[in-house]
């Protein structure tokens, strides 16, 4: 049993790594233009990250009929830039990639069928284990590579509830996190939240739409350090500012606690 949890562990490290992710999943009909190296892996790891995972599970990064019309419009604007037609007509990438999003990403990364059969199997992401669709976290992220920027198209469903008429600074806690922790590991392949410092600005109305957007401040060694703020939907509120700071981890310590 644990020698076979090592193997899968050791398939997930050579996963996580950006040049084997490069390596296996580049999908043949993948053009990469961009000469920055490091631009380059972090772009092609996102192109390859839809070939991460086995054929139909749910990808909840898709609007459903509980978006509202601030989300839908906040999806277009950056989906709509995810391909862009040349004047010649052709259809290109653009700038902004969408990230899909399922209920267990253990479940359905390549070889991860098996480690979730083991290991908690009824276990399922935090912020996509609420079936009724509007109700909880409804959220679609995108990402800039060139730029080395994520945005999260947010919309806070109505049990996420803390000071009457709000949304819990948990929830909020919460998709910082999600935002953060995705951002950095495409910066950088697994980490783990070592410091979150959230300093909340103004309350959030339940059931609106807000934008958060994550940068990339900068990366030494195994730690990489991002900064986040949540804003209105037209970015002239702010109601969060945070910074992040995240660790490399080999994916073996996390399962097996090596
Ligand atoms: C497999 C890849 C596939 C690719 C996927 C592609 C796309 C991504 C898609 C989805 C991503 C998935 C999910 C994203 C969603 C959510 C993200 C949630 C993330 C979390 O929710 S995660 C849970 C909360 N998180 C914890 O549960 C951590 C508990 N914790 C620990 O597990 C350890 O604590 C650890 C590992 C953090 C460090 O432990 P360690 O032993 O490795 O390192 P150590 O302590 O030696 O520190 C080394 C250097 O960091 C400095 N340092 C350490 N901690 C610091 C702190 N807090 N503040 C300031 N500096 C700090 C030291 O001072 C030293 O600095 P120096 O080297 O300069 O001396």
């Amino acid at each position: 049993m644990a020698r076979s949890l090592g193997r899968i562990c050791k398939g997930f490290q050579r996963l996580g790594s950006l040049s084997s992710i490069q390596t296996q999943l580049r999908q043949p009909s993948t053009s990469v233009s961009v000469s920055v190296r490091g631009t380059t892996l972090i772009r092609t790891m996102v192109q390859a990250l839809p070939s991460l995972f086995s054929s139909k599970p749910r990808d909840f990064s898709l609007p459903n009929s509980s978006w509202g019309s601030e989300m839908m419009q906040l999806y277009e604007h950056y989906n709509s830039q995810c391909e862009v037609e040349t004047e010649g007509g052709e259809k290109q990438e653009g700038p902004w990639r969408r990230l899909p999003s399922y209920n267990r990403l253990l479940k359905y990364a390549t070889g991860g069928v098996y480690l979730s059969k083991i290991i908690q199997s009824k276990a399922r992401l935090f912020t996509r284990n609420i079936r009724d669709p509007g109700a909880a976290f409804e959220y679609v992220l995108f990402v800039n590579s060139e730029e080395q920027k994520c945005v999260c198209v947010f919309q806070a469903g109505h049990l996420l509830e803390g000071p009457p008429g709000h949304v819990h600074g948990g929830a909020i806690a919460t998709m910082i996190d999600t935002v953060t922790g995705t951002h950095a590991t495409i910066l950088s392949g697994p980490v783990m939240t070592a410091n979150l410092n959230i300093n909340y600005r103004s309350p959030i109305p339940l059931g609106s739409t807000v934008l958060l957007e994550s940068s990339l401040d900068k990366k030494e060694g195994r730690k990489t350090f991002i900064s986040c703020k949540v804003t209105s939907s037209d970015g002239s509120k702010l109601h969060t500012e945070t910074t992040a700071l995240f660790l490399s981890i080999n994916f073996s310590h996390l399962l097996l606690g090596e």
